[in-house]
């Protein structure tokens, strides 16, 4: 009779041997990786952070690079340093101001940007416009709770759609294989206090994206959704003058990555075909312990992660409850100073 320890070595050599398989299969057999060289890449917020790093990586790999975003000196300079890294003189490479926070702006920005490619649509639009205004809920009002909404979910939504609207239009031969590619942040697999304007509408972009991946398969468009943790950005730098003391110490334990960084874990992410794309370790675990039906194609690997997050996320928890918990008395005085209270 077999007995109990070496069921177990048994079950962790066919865990192994599957791993090893798996890999190998993704090494040999998984379809041709998307390649960027020679495709018009469409990119909002492309002048700082993400946005930015991702649009000096595309023009280096040989796209043709748009950038979209409101400010036209910020533009100018971007347009700079992409000319710098341009890989031939064909590449096309333009920056357009515009805001895409409503449909007609969408439209128009996309207008613009199509027209050098004979009004044909984008080959991949990289959604990375986003602001994050954390603070306490109750220092919320409904204008603030709405403009979180404007400045990350419609701003994913309505470029979108203006562009999906557009590339049904093209035979479907040159609409597959297009890709939208949609911003959330690990703040989209969870929350903690003083995201509460912020985290709702990163969930909303992960909705948003799960639905599209559905039903873009109509027309063969791929969407990806990334979720980063911390960018050191210039917009990292602006948010953490209203962070809360409180989310400041949870956040320690994000070590965060350069915004150069965390475009390399992207690309790597949609050229390997992931719809849910991370680059670190907790967007790892969370990745696989939220995951319920989003699509997934990485098996062990992912039950591996979910493991890990299965028994190392409650006590992260816990830790974080007791992080806020802390806080309370500081907090009474916070709201005294804030004139919350009367007496
Ligand atoms: C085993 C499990 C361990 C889990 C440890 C998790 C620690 C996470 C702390 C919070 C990270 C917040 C990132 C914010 C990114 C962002 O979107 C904002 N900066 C807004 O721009």
């Amino acid at each position: 009779m077999t007995s109990i320890p070496s069921l177990a070595l048994y079950a962790i050599a066919a865990g192994a041997t599957s791993l090893i398989l798996y890999e190998l299969y993704i090494m040999f057999f998984r379809k041709k990786k998307w390649d960027a060289k020679g495709k018009h890449c469409y990119i909002t917020g492309g002048t700082a952070g993400l946005g930015l790093a991702l649009a000096l990586k595309l023009t280096k790999e040989g796209a043709n690079v748009s950038i979209v975003a409101r400010n036209q000196e910020r533009l100018e300079k971007a347009l700079k340093e992409m000319e710098a890294v341009r890989q031939s003189p064909d590449q096309k490479l333009n920056v357009y101001s515009f805001s895409v926070h409503t449909t007609a702006d969408a439209e128009a920005s996309l207008d613009a940007a199509c027209k050098p490619y004979g009004g044909k649509t984008p080959d991949a639009m990289f959604l990375c416009a986003g602001t994050a205004r954390p603070g306490f809920f109750i220092e919320q009002d409904e204008s603030s709770l709405k403009q979180s909404f404007d400045e990350i979910y419609w701003l994913s939504a309505l470029p979108a759609l203006a562009a999906t609207k557009r590339m049904v239009r093209e035979p479907l031969s040159e609409t597959r294989g297009k890709k939208i590619v949609l911003v959330s942040s690990s703040l989209g697999y969870f929350s903690i206090v003083g995201y509460s304007s912020y985290s709702p509408a990163k969930f909303a972009v992960r909705g948003l994206a799960e639905a599209l991946h559905s039903e873009l398969m109509l027309y063969g468009i791929d969407v990806h959704v990334f979720f980063p943790g911390t960018i050191f950005s210039p917009g990292l730098i602006t948010e953490n003058k209203t962070k809360p003391k409180v989310t400041l110490k949870i956040e320690e334990r994000d070590e965060g990555m350069s915004p150069e960084r965390w475009a390399d874990e992207l690309l790597k992410g949609v050229r390997d075909g992931d719809f849910h794309v991370v680059g670190d370790f907790i967007g790892r675990v969370f990745r696989s312990s939220t995951r319920g039906a989003s699509p997934s194609d990485r098996g062990i690997i992912d039950f591996i992660y979910l493991m890990i997050g299965v028994f190392g996320v409650p006590p992260w928890r816990k830790s974080v409850d007791e992080n806020v918990v802390k806080h309370v008395d500081e907090h009474q005085e916070y709201l005294k100073e804030r004139g919350f209270k009367t007496s």
